[in-house]
């Protein structure tokens, strides 16, 4: 019995696509092994910055509201649309144009681009199983929107071990909706991802531990797709709860990749990428 409630793909499979599509169809989520990314490569990332977030450094790279890189503290952190309290975390937003960190190396942007990458691969996907009507709403082809587009990100995120004295309703990450295309999420080094499946019931989503080796990533559909798709292609609401025990000790951390459009692409009659994203970022108490 997998302690894990979705299927795990084979990118390499030749029914990837129609899986994958079914898959993002009934979550909102899906799982893949044996991508293009190396896991040696996401090893990588993930210590150096685990020790980047460990150290004063980050001081010096305090988030620019208007530009929206850099890093975000504990006290900066997000407010989930809805809710009151803040999330119990810290990260750093990595932009092509942005800032990095002096005190790691270019892996993690190497990284970026191969997610990017692998990113505009599934959109493809996404787009060859959209039904004839589905398609016919898109402006243009979902991977021309992303083309030349420089508002996709990087959210290298630590979640710090729980000291014992955080609020009691405070979450890793409280529920939400993601605002972009596509996210594309290496597994995590420690469990709490939960997806809120149609039926309304929470669903565990694998971790690196379920798929040893593999370099299992997870995708899932963002509010952008949502809007663009009719509705077709739902975004789910996900939140990361808090670890027990043992785990609690320990720090988490992950990396999604936000796939975003070109601000002037028409996602729907109603908005522009840019329009919405700028509404979505007020509603999160991140931009005045
Ligand atoms: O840390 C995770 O596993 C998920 C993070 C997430 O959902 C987000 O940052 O939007
Ligand atoms: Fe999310």
């Amino acid at each position: 019995m997998p302690l894990h409630d979705l299927p795990i793909l084979d990118f390499r499979a030749a029914d990837a696509p129609e899986r994958f599509c079914a898959s993002l169809r009934e979550t909102g989520f899906a799982a893949l092994v044996h991508t293009p990314i190396p896991t040696a490569l996401i090893a990588q990332v993930g210590e150096e910055w685990l020790a980047f977030f460990d150290s004063a450094a980050k001081q010096a790279y305090a988030y620019d509201p208007e530009r929206q890189d850099g890093w975000f503290s504990p006290e900066v952190s997000e407010t989930a649309k809805g809710h009151t309290r803040k999330d119990l975390k810290e990260f750093f937003h990595l932009y092509p144009w942005g800032r990095c960190p002096a005190e790691v190396s270019d892996a993690a942007r190497r990284y970026a681009v191969l997610a990017e990458a692998l990113a505009a691969t599934l959109l493809g996907w996404v787009e060859q199983h959209s039904p004839a009507e589905v398609r016919a709403r898109y402006s243009e082809p979902l991977s021309g929107m992303v083309r030349g587009s420089d508002q996709t990100l990087l959210r290298i995120l630590r979640y710090p071990p729980l000291r014992g004295d955080e609020p009691a309703d405070a979450l890793r990450a409280a529920p939400h909706e993601d605002i972009n295309l596509l996210t594309v999420l290496p597994a995590a080094n420690e469990p709490g991802l939960q997806v809120r499946g149609l039926d309304g019931r929470w669903l565990t989503v694998p971790c690196a531990a379920d798929a040893p080796d593999a370099g299992l990533i997870v995708i899932n559909t963002g509010d952008m797709l949502q809007e663009a798709s009719g509705g077709h292609y739902p975004s789910t609401t996900h939140r990361v709860v808090n670890p027990t025990g043992e785990g609690a000790r320990r720090s988490r951390l992950s990396m999604p990749l936000f796939l975003h459009p070109r601000p002037d692409v028409r996602l729907s009659e109603r908005h522009s990428a840019g329009s919405y994203l700028l509404e979505r970022l007020r509603e999160l108490g991140l931009k005045p």
